[in-house]
């Protein structure tokens, strides 16, 4: 599997050209990513990138990839990041890291999408895994209810025996809606909750996909 993304992520490189701006995403696949990018500006590649979370900075900065942000840059030419499932309509569920809100800011605001994956990621119908939504700490238990009503069965998620605390200070709810048919439906009524800060449904947004598969890669296109 680890090859399988580490494939899906170095292939999407060749997408990225010089003077790009590059929003950088989440997750063990994009690393690899990120990783190889260092060694692309190291041979001279000029590009900027606008990381998605606090470990994409981090491993960014470590590698050498120049850094740029939102009062900086007027667009994202790019975006490159990971997801935890696609359906076949190229929707996708994400924030398995608790990346999701930040990933979404940058994702939805580059002029090109394209996501990484490993095959099992690639899914009929949403919902296998349980849906990441981030709430405010203030009120989570009744936010929590709120979703519950729409037929979410939700978990507030724990890291090291404490509450997990997103980039931006909230709580992250597992919800298992059990197959989501109509993901578009389900986020807005979920984003309609007061207190819901963004759920890790992501349609209407990709572009490209690139899947590893075994020693090789598959490239899907919108
Ligand atoms: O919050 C995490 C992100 O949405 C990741 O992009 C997603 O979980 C995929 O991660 P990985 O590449 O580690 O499977």
């Amino acid at each position: 599997m680890d090859l399988e993304k580490k494939l899906a992520a170095e292939a999407s490189i060749d997408f990225i050209k010089d003077g790009m701006v590059v929003g950088l995403g989440s997750g063990s696949t994009v690393n690899w990513m990120v990783r190889k990018l260092g060694e692309k500006v190291k041979q001279g590649l000029n590009i900027r990138g606008i990381p998605s979370s606090k470990k994409t900075e981090r491993l960014a900065l470590e590698v050498g990839v120049p850094l740029t942000d939102f009062a900086s840059v007027d667009c994202i030419d790019i975006a490159i990041d990971g997801a935890d499932e696609i359906d076949g309509n190229l929707n996708l569920l994400k924030g398995g890291g608790g990346s999701l809100v930040r990933e979404k800011v940058v994702d939805v605001n580059a002029d090109q999408f394209i996501v990484i994956i490993d095959q099992s990621k690639v899914v009929e119908e949403l919902g296998e895994l349980p849906l990441p939504i981030e709430v405010l700490q203030f009120g989570w238990e009744i936010i929590a209810k709120k979703i519950a009503e729409l037929g979410g069965e939700t978990v507030i998620r724990i890291k090291d025996e404490k509450r997990f605390i997103s980039d931006n200070g909230n709580y992250i709810l597992d919800c298992k809606f059990g197959k989501i048919t109509k993901p578009e439906e389900l986020h807005e009524k979920l984003k309609l909750l007061t207190g819901v800060v963004e759920t890790g449904i992501f349609t209407n947004m990709v572009d490209k996909v690139i899947i590893g598969r075994k020693d090789e890669v598959e490239v899907l296109e919108k």
